[in-house]
């Protein structure tokens, strides 16, 4: 027999109890924020079943790590706590277990309407990483920003390739997102052009989230890194294409992707992932021993991107992509990060880089879709190379089982324009 809440959760939520996703909201605008986890079109406040005492296992009872207002020291404490916190969460919920299903006090207080919440960012991010994962994507970019011949460094083959990120400028989904200015590629001899972008993109990624982490000078075993990562988030890590291509020789990306990066409110653990593993590419060359892992796993997680263009009621889906199809992993992203003895900390945020895969209809950005605007994508009447004043982007994201989805809500932005 599935698993079942109480709760009524249609088969297309991407909320039923396999999922539970962690976040952090607010019932009331002025209320404090607090975590909570999606059931439904239901979020369930953690704070007021911790101060009834029900986390009463081992590793959570007499802990106040669901009396924060993010989710780092909950992070903290690994993933035996995670999975304590998850199996005391599926059984309150679930159909045949009366704690809370008959208790009308407490369900009055735990459960607020999704309507109605607000969703802030899950975690106190103290440092971001954002690879550059997707074989696909680094082919594309390589083609068109250095040319066919050496499209792909031959480092990328035998290395999760990265840039350190901006943390304080990352964004919890819903919020605008402000055109940057800035320097694009001079033509011929005259000076570079200075302005709005002209050149606004999107990037589909995802990023894992950050537990326990390491000590300086301690690097994790790439076969335990997974113990190092709660869960994943859909991530845009919005791209200005004029800006980047000028200024990116030779120390990576800097003000073409510091302006904002978005990341989807609900963090969707590793363990309600699990039944969604999969193989990841078969890798060649061989990676050294530091990278090669015993079992090296993917997740089937469909992306989807829309986009709402300005004026218009309907969105429309501009790309189709999955996880799958990257070719390093979250674990080896990770334990290269620390293979220097670099530490990470609960909470630091470690985006996969833009998931392209093999086809035009599943690349990740439009500057592969539009081939850096050399062509137009047709949206509903309309046309687009890159992003316009008032687009809107929503990414979605959801593994599918069987009579039930476990998925991430949506990742979206609005983007105003220049001061
Ligand atoms: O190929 C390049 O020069 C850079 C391309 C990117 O924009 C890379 C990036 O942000 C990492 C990624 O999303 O894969
Ligand atoms: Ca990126
Ligand atoms: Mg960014």
């Amino acid at each position: 027999m599935a698993l079942k809440s109480f709760i009524e959760v249609g088969p297309d939520s991407h909320f039923p109890i396999q999922n539970l996703p962690f976040g952090i909201f607010k019932p009331e605008p002025t209320s404090p924020p607090r975590p909570g986890v999606a059931i439904g079109d239901y979020v369930l406040d953690l704070s007021t079943i911790s101060v009834s005492g029900l986390f009463d296992g081992p590793f959570l009872s007499g802990s106040d790590c669901f009396l924060q207002p993010n989710l780092n020291k909950f992070l903290a404490l690994g993933r035996p706590a995670w999975k304590e916190a998850r199996a005391t969460v599926q059984n309150l919920l679930s159909a045949d277990e009366g704690k809370l299903r008959d208790n009308p006090n407490l369900r009055e207080k735990s459960l607020v309407p999704m309507s109605k919440v607000e969703m802030l960012l899950p975690i106190a991010i103290g440092d971001y990483t954002d690879f550059f994962s997707s074989m696909h994507h680094a082919r594309n970019c390589g083609i068109m920003f250095r040319g066919p011949e050496n499209a792909i460094n031959p480092n990328w083959f035998q290395l999760p390739i990265a840039y350190h990120g901006r943390s304080s400028s990352i964004v919890v989904s819903g919020t605008d997102i402000i055109r940057p200015r800035g320097q694009g590629h001079p033509n011929g001899n005259s000076p570079p052009y200075f302005g709005p972008s002209r050149k606004l993109d999107f990037e589909l990624e995802m990023a894992a989230v950050v537990g326990p982490g390491n000590e300086l000078g301690k690097p994790v075993d790439v076969n335990e890194a997974g113990d190092h990562i709660f869960g994943l988030v859909l991530m845009n890590d919005w791209s200005a294409r004029d800006i980047q291509a000028w200024e990116y020789v030779p120390l990576g990306p800097f003000l073409g992707k510091s302006f904002g990066t978005t990341i989807s409110p609900w963090i969707v653990t590793l363990d309600a992932l699990e039944p969604f593993a999969c193989d990841a590419p078969k890798q060649d060359p061989q990676p050294l021993p530091y990278l090669a892992e015993k079992i090296s796993k993917n997740y089937d997680i469909s992306l989807e991107v829309q986009i709402k263009p300005a004026g218009q009621e309907d969105s429309c889906v501009v790309t189709r992509s999955n996880f799958n199809h990257l070719y390093w992993t979250v674990t080896q992203q990770l334990a290269h990060h620390t293979i220097n003895g670099c530490n990470l900390r609960p909470g630091d945020l470690l985006g996969t880089g833009t998931i392209s895969g093999p086809e035009p209809e599943s690349y990740g950005c439009l500057l592969e879709l539009t081939w850096n605007g050399q062509k137009s994508l047709s949206l509903n009447g309309t046309t687009r190379k890159f992003l316009e004043d008032g687009d809107e982007v929503v990414f979605s994201g959801c593994s599918k089982g069987d009579g039930y989805k476990v998925g991430f809500g949506t990742c979206s932005g609005k983007i105003l324009p220049s001061p």
